[in-house]
């Protein structure tokens, strides 16, 4: 089969992991028959110099007429980079949340794994981590919230005040209470879900609306969190995680730290659905300016991004099961970029990163 993919280089980092992904989407084409073509799409900071927006309407287009859309990050220095001089709305990250928005992207899958031969990268406690490790999905709302609500900074009797809003619906919340219920199903049947309720309204509605979807999953069980705790307890006790599911925000932040326990944060895959069959397939990380252009970046949670592409929006499962099964290989024989590095270990640069795992494509 032929595939259409739109592929979004982005900024710092994006265009060497970006590359890694695509060398081996184009060796499992070879070993499975299929074929992807690529166009490329301009994104964030490039579209910025380029067009003078983050992301123009020719560039939604498209994604739209493509399968899926696989991306690295976009984005620079927010202190530094001339880009964060623009007014808000021509920012890198502008683009991202227009695109999120354009293609009805409410569904983000963030999963933390932690791979057995990743244990001594993991920065918690073996006595914590136990023989199990964890494995767990975070399921982010991905277009609501304070990401997409009013926002403001006016002077008030010669004060300047800020105002950013967080207004969800009740059907914003279903949809993907829905989502996160239904990825339990086919896991471990657990989902706890993470709001502010003693704070927030918004987080009130949440826990109402989730209670009302949990009912038609009788085989789920499911409880509530607040988010500070949750905060606390992806350190103290990962292993308690199946499903998290949770607002944009929340899920944002909470995916970075779960990140991090997995070894590294070049290691968090991503994948934003629709209702449709076309989603984003982006790693959680950002551009990471400091070391662009340096051939350090860990292009692993590009790679399983592209595996989540294959088995998300275009069916291939078996070629996602192959892409994975090559990186686990690969982080098996100790070869290891220069975030998860650990002692006896071979520290590979993001280019040989990605041939080694092209290389144990099955
Ligand atoms: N989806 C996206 O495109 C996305 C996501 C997050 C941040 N950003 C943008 O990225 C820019 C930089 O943000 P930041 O510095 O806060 O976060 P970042 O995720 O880019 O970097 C945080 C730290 O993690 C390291 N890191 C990140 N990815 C790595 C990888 N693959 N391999 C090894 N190390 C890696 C970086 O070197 C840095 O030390 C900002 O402009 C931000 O808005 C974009
Ligand atoms: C770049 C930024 C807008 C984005 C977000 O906050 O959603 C990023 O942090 C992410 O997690 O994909």
């Amino acid at each position: 089969m032929n595939y259409k993919i739109a592929l979004i280089k982005g900024d710092g980092i994006g265009p060497e992991i970006v590359d890694e992904a695509v060398k081996v989407l184009n060796q499992v084409g070879e070993k499975y028959g299929h074929t992807f073509d690529y166009t490329r799409v301009l994104m964030g900071g490039e579209s910025i110099d380029a067009c003078g927006v983050p992301l123009t309407d020719e560039a939604i287009a498209q994604c739209k007429a493509s399968d899926s859309v696989l991306m690295g990050s976009i984005g620079g220095n927010t202190t530094t980079s001339p880009w964060y001089k623009l007014e808000p709305s021509l920012r890198p990250e502008a683009g991202l949340l227009k695109l999120r928005k354009s293609l009805g992207l409410f569904a983000n899958i963030r999963p933390a794994y932690l791979y057995d031969e990743l244990k001594a990268a993991c920065p918690i406690k073996d006595e914590i981590i136990g023989d199990q490790g964890f494995d767990m999905v975070i399921m982010r709302e991905l277009t609501g919230g304070l990401y997409f609500g009013e926002r403001k900074t006016v002077e008030e009797n010669g004060v300047l005040k800020a105002y950013d809003s967080l207004t969800y619906d009740e059907n914003e919340i279903r949809r993907i209470a829905i989502k996160g219920f239904e990825i339990a199903m086919k896991r471990r049947k657990n989902v706890i879900s993470v709001d502010k309720a003693n704070v927030l309204d918004s987080s009130r509605l949440w826990r109402k609306v989730v209670e009302e979807v949990a009912k038609d999953y009788p085989e789920v069980t499911y409880s509530h969190m607040l988010v500070d705790n949750c905060a606390m307890q992806l350190v103290k006790n990962p292993g308690q995680f199946d499903v998290i599911l949770t607002e944009n925000m929340f899920g944002d932040i909470l995916s970075d730290e779960a990140s991090e326990i997995t070894g590294s944060i070049g290691m968090l895959s991503s994948a934003s659905l629709s209702e449709t069959s076309l989603g984003l397939y982006e790693p959680s990380h950002g551009s990471a300016p400091d070391i662009a252009g340096t051939n350090q970046a860990n292009p692993i949670a590009t790679i399983l991004s592209a595996a989540m592409m294959l088995r998300y929006s275009l069916n291939l499962d078996k070629e996602a099961d192959a892409i994975e099964a090559a990186v686990k290989a690969v982080l098996k024989k100790g070869l290891r970029t220069v975030d998860i590095m650990s002692e006896g270990c071979t520290q590979l640069g993001c280019k040989e990163m990605g041939d080694a795992i092209a290389a144990e494509i099955q």
